[in-house]
Order: structure tokens, then C-alpha cells, then sequence
């Protein structure tokens, strides 16, 4: 399998080197160029499996030859024996929805999936071909401790991860900030996520900078992320479906950065039965407006209680983009020329017309949220976080629907307690953490003095 950029500036490059490089070098995102195409037989063999063998099924045709398949199978046991749950994500019956759960990983998140995965691949392929990488990446509070839990203590590897300043969860800090290992360092911005992510893409865009500091990538602009959270959609549908290929499942997605509902759309282009795939948004609702109207326009980022959900500029719908003009890079490159000047792209009638038979979009307000949260606790006494609550009312009442579950609860009290009175109990994972000891440098939102935190810091021999 080969990847390419979606702005068409680079030659086409294998798997290891597409997960490697993050960002393309042109500045856009690796995509592959050929999808694998699942057939009914394919689907119904996929049914019994368990998520590992599944994911190595799902996994193997983009990865090609370039790991063998034994190699493969031991990233991906190791990866997923670090979850609390036997069935890695179980689907289970809450009342009337039925729940995807994701957050059975060390941080308690959906990135876990795809962020212990990653770690390890990359530490396979550093220790496999030599050389070193100084990951670089923004959080609004989830992605950041799910990479640091899958690359803390790993030899070859650095991280650098900037999180919006009092915009995350008291939690969600603690998580990143109480990693005390030698190899993590976690930087606080004043601003916002979308801020803390312009900076990490200015430093991507830098070559001779990545170059030298070997930058690597765990947001959701590395392939691999995309890669590994669509295998969870092949398990929902074949947990749903008993493997028929005639029962089509739809899917509530809680959508920021746009990678988690990316990686359904394209199970579903691939020819997994998925019906409908709802963008569930918060009050930042570009996603939803695009879909409803064709314009994707930049505004403010308002503070939610869903915050990892705060984000106006997401990633991966650059990667949508491509696929929606059919792999047309120019076009891609024009779009987004327009939306860097004018903060704003609006597509042409015909590819409206197509995005809206893609996705259904639904904003969800704060008060909304909350309801939400009551009402699933008073029904089925089941605790869903803000995120996945935004997901569950955007769903609604259709049919064969799918809720993805994105965090455990317990990440959000704050709202939970506004919600219904109490706290979510902490799972193991979360407990002890507000009594460790911890380590964040302040820096000022700006690129140049990220770069000289990273050269002063890897000078040292950090
Ligand atoms: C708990 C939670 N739910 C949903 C999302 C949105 O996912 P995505 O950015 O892939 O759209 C995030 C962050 O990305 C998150 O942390
Ligand atoms: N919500 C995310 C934002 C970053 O998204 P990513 O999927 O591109 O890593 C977070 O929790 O950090």
C-alpha cells in the first residue's frame, strides 16, 4: 500500500515511512491510494472475530508487506493488553441505546485505541531501522495522555505535547502532567486548542526543523491513528449485525478534530454496512454548518462542557475534502488556499449534495448535553460523559444506531456533577492522580518559542 499527500506535493511512500513523516511534507495529509474493498464473504469471516484478530485483518492490507504478519500480530496483543476490558471495546446495551465503550485504555479515552497502538509501532520501527523521533502534538485533553501513556519510558523517543492553559479537564491534566519520565515534557499555551494545533503544524512545516529534530506526529493527522480507530467500527457493525452483511448499522460520532468519524466513513467506503454516520458536534459547530449549508467558516471557540470537543479547525476534514473531490489534490490545495485567506471554502452544489448523503450533523448545546446526561442516568442508572452524551442526543431515536462512547465519565465531573448531583466513581486508572506530584512548563503561544523549548531541551540530552 502507498500513501500519498492530499495536496498532491509529494511522490507516493510507503506505510512505515507515511506513519514516520505525520504531517506530509507538503504540508497536507497521507492518504492511502487504493482502499481495500470487504466483500460479504470477508464480512461474515470478520464476525467472529475478537477485536486483536480482527484489527490485524483490518490493519494488514494497509500496512502491506512492509511488517510481517507475525510482527504485526505481537504490536497489536501488546497494544491491547494494557485494557481493562476483555473485549478491548465492548458494546453494551444501555435502556433503548447501545453504547460502543472506548475508554478502557490507561487514560480512560478513545485514543487509547489507536495511541497504544502507535506507540509501540513506532517503537518497533525506530528499533527496527534505526533513528529517533521527537513527537510533537496539541491536546484539548484527551490525545495528550493517551500519547504519553503509550510512549513514556520508550527508548529513541521523545514527546512534546502542548495543551490549551486552563481548558482542560482538572483530570485530564494531571493525567499528562504527574508523567514524570524523563522523555515527556508537557507545555501549557495561553489560547486555544486550535491555536496549540497551528503551532505544532507551523513547527511540521518547518522541514529543515523536522528534519533536523526528527518531528513525529500522534494527532490524528498520522495515518495510523485513522488506521487503527476504524477497526472499531468493524466490530461494532459485527457485534450488531451477527455477520450479516444486509444489516446496516449507523454510527453517533462525538466530533472534533474530524479523525474519529473519518475512520467510519472509510470503513463504510470500503464496504463495511454502515448507514448513517452522525457528525455530533457542541457549540463549535463548523462541522455541522458545513453539512447543513456547504460552508466551512471559521469562527471563535467557545469554552463547553464537552471541551475536548472545543475545536474550530479539524484536521482530518482536509482528508474528507480529498476523498470527496475524488482524490483531486489541486482542488484540495485551491479549497484550502481559500479557507487559509479567507477563513472560509465552500464547496460546489453537487459535492454538498454528496457530503450530505455521507453524514447527518447535529450541534448539541451545553443544556442539552446535561439533559442528556440525566436522562440516560434516571433511565438505565449509566453515566455517559458530556462527549459521548452530545453523540447519544444527536442520535436520537434511529434505528440500528450505534453510540460511540469517547471517555469514561469519570474525566468530566465537573459536568457530571452539574448534570445529576454526584461524581462519576473513579475507575483505577484515574485514581490517585490529583495527589501526584507533577511537571508543566508555561510557554507563550507562538512557534519560535516551541522550537527553542525543543533545541534546548534535546541538547540536553532530554
Ligand atoms: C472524549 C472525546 N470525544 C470526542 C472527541 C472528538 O474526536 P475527533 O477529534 O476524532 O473528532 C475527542 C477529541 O478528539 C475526545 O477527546
Ligand atoms: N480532542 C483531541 C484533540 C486532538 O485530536 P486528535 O484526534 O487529532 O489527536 C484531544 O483530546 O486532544
Amino acid at each position: 500500500m502507498q500513501y500519498s499527500s492530499t495536496r498532491g506535493g509529494i511522490a507516493p511512500v510507503g506505510f512505515a515511512e507515511a506513519v514516520l513523516m505525520g504531517l506530509a511534507t507538503d504540508g497536507g495529509l497521507l492518504v492511502p491510494t487504493d482502499l481495500p474493498c470487504v466483500d460479504a464473504a470477508t464480512l461474515r469471516a470478520w464476525s467472529g472475530l475478537g477485536f486483536q484478530d480482527l484489527a490485524l485483518e483490518v490493519m494488514t492490507p494497509f500496512v502491506g508487506d512492509e511488517i510481517p504478519r507475525e510482527d504485526l500480530r505481537a504490536l497489536i496483543e501488546r497494544s491491547y493488553a494494557t485494557f481493562a476490558h476483555p473485549a478491548v471495546t465492548p458494546l453494551v446495551e444501555v435502556g433503548d441505546l447501545r453504547i460502543l465503550e472506548l475508554f478502557h485504555g490507561p487514560t480512560a479515552a478513545f485514543k487509547d485505541v489507536a495511541l497504544q497502538f502507535l506507540g509501540n509501532l513506532f517503537e518497533y520501527l525506530l528499533a527496527r531501522d534505526g533513528g529517533e523521533l521527537n513527537i510533537c502534538g496539541a491536546t484539548s485533553g484527551d490525545t495528550g495522555s493517551a500519547a504519553i501513556y503509550g510512549v513514556r519510558g520508550k527508548a529513541r523517543i521523545s514527546i512534546f505535547m502542548l495543551h490549551p492553559k486552563g481548558r482542560i479537564s482538572p483530570i485530564q491534566e494531571r493525567q499528562m502532567t504527574s508523567v514524570l519520565d524523563a522523555n515527556v515534557h508537557n507545555i501549557a499555551v495561553k489560547g486555544s486548542f486550535d491555536d496549540a494545533q497551528r503551532i505544532v503544524k507551523e513547527l511540521f512545516n518547518d522541514l529543515p526543523f523536522k528534519s533536523e529534530f526528527s518531528l513525529g506526529a500522534v494527532n490524528s493527522i498520522n495515518w495510523a491513528r485513522i488506521l487503527a480507530q476504524m477497526v472499531y467500527y468493524v466490530f461494532a457493525w459485527a457485534r450488531c449485525s451477527a455477520g450479516d452483511p444486509q444489516r446496516r448499522v449507523s454510527f453517533a460520532v462525538p466530533t472534533g478534530n474530524f479523525g474519529d468519524v473519518f475512520a467510519g466513513y472509510l470503513a463504510k467506503r470500503m464496504g463495511v454496512p454502515i448507514d448513517r454516520l452522525i457528525v455530533a458536534t457542541n457549540r463549535n459547530d463548523i462541522l455541522t454548518r458545513f453539512v447543513d449549508t456547504g460552508v466551512y467558516s471559521v469562527g471563535d471557540v467557545y469554552q463547553t462542557l464537552s471541551p475536548a470537543m472545543d475545536i474550530q479547525i479539524a484536521s482530518n476534514f482536509e482528508r474528507y475534502l480529498y476523498f470527496l473531490h475524488d482524490g483531486d489534490a489541486g482542488k484540495v490545495r485551491s479549497l484550502l488556499e481559500t479557507l487559509q485567506s479567507t477563513g472560509r471554502l465552500e464547496v460546489d452544489a453537487a459535492h454538498h449534495a454528496r457530503a450530505r448523503a455521507d453524514f447527518d450533523a447535529v450541534a448539541v448545546s451545553d443544556a442539552e448535553t446535561l439533559e442528556q446526561i440525566r436522562q440516560t442516568y434516571a433511565a438505565a442508572d449509566y453515566i455517559l460523559c458530556p462527549h459521548t452524551a452530545v453523540g447519544v442526543k444527536a442520535g436520537g431515536a434511529l434505528e440500528d444506531l450505534v453510540c460511540l462512547a469517547t471517555a469514561h465519565p469519570a474525566k468530566f465531573n465537573e459536568a457530571i456533577q452539574l448534570a445529576i448531583g454526584r461524581d462519576a466513581p473513579l475507575p483505577p486508572a484515574l485514581q490517585g492522580l490529583m495527589d501526584l506530584p507533577t511537571r508543566c512548563l508555561e510557554l507563550d503561544a507562538g512557534a519560535e518559542p516551541l522550537k527553542a523549548h525543543i533545541r534546548e531541551t534535546l541538547k540536553d540530552g532530554g
